[in-house]
């Protein structure tokens, strides 16, 4: 419960807990809420079979005996809370780069600072982002903060090996070449989202902790609390992934839809704020080389790095990501066909975007 000593830990945005957030109509929140057990996979005895299964078919799965240790993943979680609740202006000043600290949005500039969109939408969260290559970097003399940047690092070497684990997995599933798949997952990029979801009290007060969206990840771990919110698009629904101790949540994101050329999808999910308790989740993302070029028959060829840019371009100015629609051969060639025929020069500000844009789809996040 959102106790009113607190509320000075929330950014004053959040401290209005009855204003109703403005929401586009295709964020509507009456839709029902149905769990579902999304598949399994254990890491300790990996069966390839299931694990293509769960990523053809769900696009995400839930981990279990990953090795990490439980008390680890208890710890986290304490120490993001006690973060969390010092003041808002405690959090302005003592989480400095290479961390930083945002809220109202999850997209981020590659420095770490909330990039401005054209969108009215406001995401109910406040969070840390940290670049886990720079971590050693950070040498905080606040002791929470120290003790929590020590967590991170061991948490990092582990799902470090997760991902890394997991990917050659579904490299191997796909056939994939493995000197060309070796770029496609580098460990360097991988960074934390750590989130904390303000809680909404009754009488209109909800909101989206997070609207809508793909990540933009090859694979994405997320550690949710017991609050729970999270949900997932699947078949014409939205379901609600519930929260199971000791257990990790493993998305497919866009690029590794792109490696494996459609046949893995990453995943649409969004987090419900709804229960008058905060949430917590700790997320790992990891991407490609920077500049390796993923090349598919279904996209033409781009780099993580024109991607990110893209993405960021587009959420700048038309307040939502495009993501991968923006590189199908199909769309691209078809515009392209479309300019010749009407013999008019292809103008700067006439994309492909045009074509593909689906305001449905998503804002930009990780
Ligand atoms: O907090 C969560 O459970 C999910 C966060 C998420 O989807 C994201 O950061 O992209
Ligand atoms: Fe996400």
């Amino acid at each position: 419960m959102l106790e009113t000593s607190n509320l000075g830990s929330y950014p004053p945005v959040f401290r209005k807990l009855n204003s109703v957030v403005p929401q586009p109509k295709s964020y509507s929140m009456d839709d029902t809420q149905v769990s579902v057990p999304v598949p399994t996979v254990d890491l300790q005895c990996l069966s390839l079979h299931k694990l293509g299964e769960a990523c053809e078919s769900w696009g995400i799965f839930r981990l279990v005996n990953h090795g990490i240790p439980s008390t680890l993943l208890s710890k986290l979680q304490h120490h993001a809370k006690m973060l969390f609740s010092l003041s808002f202006e405690s959090k302005q000043a003592l989480i400095t780069d290479p961390m930083s600290y945002f809220w109202g949005t999850p997209a981020l500039t590659s420095s770490g600072a909330a990039l401005k969109s054209s969108s009215p939408n406001m995401n109910w969260l406040e969070g840390l982002n940290v670049p886990l290559s720079q971590l050693t970097q950070f040498q905080p003399e606040n002791p929470l903060l120290h003790c929590f940047r020590l967590l991170l690092e061991e948490y990092g070497r582990h799902l470090s090996r997760i991902a890394t684990t997991l990917f050659q997995s579904m490299a191997k599933n796909l056939h994939l070449d493995p000197e060309q798949s070796e770029s496609m997952l580098e460990e360097s990029t991988g960074f934390f989202r750590v989130y904390r979801y303000p809680p909404r009290r009754s009488m209109g007060g909800e909101a989206w902790g997070m609207i809508p969206h793909t990540d933009s990840s090859v694979l994405s771990i997320v550690n949710q609390d017991q609050v729970g919110g999270l949900e997932i698009f699947k078949d014409n629904k939205w379901l609600l992934v519930d929260p199971i101790p000791n257990t990790l949540i493993v998305h497919i994101g866009d690029m590794m839809q792109a490696i494996s050329n459609d046949g893995y999808t990453s995943v649409r999910h969004r987090v419900r704020v709804k229960k008058p308790e905060e949430r917590l989740s700790i997320c790992y993302f990891v991407f490609p080389a920077e500049d390796s070029v993923i090349r598919s028959s279904k996209y033409k060829p781009f780099t993580y790095k024109e991607f990110q840019e893209q993405v960021q371009k587009d959420t700048r100015a038309l307040g939502y990501k495009v993501g991968l629609k923006r590189y199908v051969w199909a769309l691209v060639e078809n515009y392209s066909n479309l300019m010749h025929e009407c013999f008019e020069p292809v103008k700067e500000s006439r994309t492909a975007t045009h074509l593909v844009a689906d305001k449905s789809g998503s804002e930009n996040s990780p």
